[in-house]
């Protein structure tokens, strides 16, 4: 089944008529980098002016809820604490409710500082991430680590400060069976404003392929994220969108909650992915160009 194309604002208009719940990827649908996407200040506050819910739900664990804030608040986007959630979030909530990691266990991170802040919020001890020893580009000298034993743990996301020390203590850590390999997220491509990177799933690879297997990944599309939502909002599937720009990411996710979905063409996903002779098997509800169009309102 194709995906219908939106083309103005009756179009617009009737998804706005559609739906009460609004999610919102972050990267490539808002923005990029730090460079606001076209027409997205607007349509946010129509959507604020209709009353509708909204939500962000971001799989980049490089900040906190409360750094997201004030990203929201730099770029002038309306956006509560309570409306943000992050891989970052996610994994802290997966480790301390939903697997409830032993308290006296520790997790070795490969992530960045916001990933960190989520972690002590949710009490979970941590070793690793921005750690001045770990941020080296000395060689690695195996003698010199002397592993802690109540790593029980590693969580991979997004390090824009990766090096051999990290990759080597992580899988160093993981060649005990009993240490869990988590994941923030595996998105394999990260779009900033000038140019495409690679993404937390690029900083996963490797460990997946010196270890020969891969981490539970607990961002978009898997499962966590959504009940993270649940758990602090009330929301009908049926009259929800998620708004994305990654098709096995954010369209995926929406699909396997039961909410429609909205692909947006200003980050990942082209239009021949979709609409070309070998389109993907993760089919959109609706495809239209930018979120920015939806100013054809206003
Ligand atoms: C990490 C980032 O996540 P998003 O905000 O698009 O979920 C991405 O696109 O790689
Ligand atoms: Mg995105």
């Amino acid at each position: 089944m194709s995906p219908e194309r939106l083309s103005g604002a009756q179009d617009y208009e009737d998804l706005l008529n559609k739906y009460d719940t609004w999610m919102f990827d972050c990267d490539g649908v808002l923005w990029r980098g730090n460079e606001l996407i076209d027409g997205v200040t607007e349509v946010l506050q129509l959507l604020r002016s209709r009353k509708k819910q909204i939500i962000f739900v971001t799989n980049n664990a490089t900040q906190s809820r409360n750094t997201y804030k004030k990203k929201f608040d730099k770029l002038g986007l309306e956006a509560h604490v309570d409306e943000i959630f992050g891989s970052a979030f996610a994994s802290a909530i997966y480790l301390s409710s939903v697997i409830k990691f032993p308290k006296e266990k520790k997790v070795f991170v490969i992530g960045m500082p916001g990933l960190e802040e989520e972690l002590r919020a949710e009490g979970i001890k941590h070793v690793g991430g921005s750690d001045p020893a770990d941020n080296t580009l000395e060689p690695f000298t195996p003698s010199s680590f002397s592993p802690d034993p109540d790593v029980g743990a590693v969580l991979c996301g997004l390090d824009t400060s990766i090096n051999y020390t990290k990759l080597s203590k992580a899988f160093i850590y993981l060649q005990n069976p009993s240490c869990l390999f988590l994941a923030t997220n595996e998105d394999s491509t990260y779009p900033t404003a000038g140019a495409l990177l690679p993404g937390a799933g690029a900083i996963s690879a490797p460990l997946r392929f010196a270890l020969g297997k891969n981490p539970a990944s607990i961002g978009k599309p898997a499962r966590t994220m959504l009940d993270c939502i649940k758990a602090k909002h009330d929301y009908d599937p049926s009259r929800t969108i998620m708004v994305g720009d990654r098709l096995n990411t954010d369209i995926l996710f929406g699909k396997e909650g039961l909410l429609s979905t909205l692909l947006v063409l200003t980050g990942i996903t082209h239009e021949e992915e979709v609409f070309g002779a070998n389109p993907s098997p993760i089919v959109p509800d609706y495809v239209t160009r930018s979120i920015g169009d939806f100013r054809a309102l206003i």
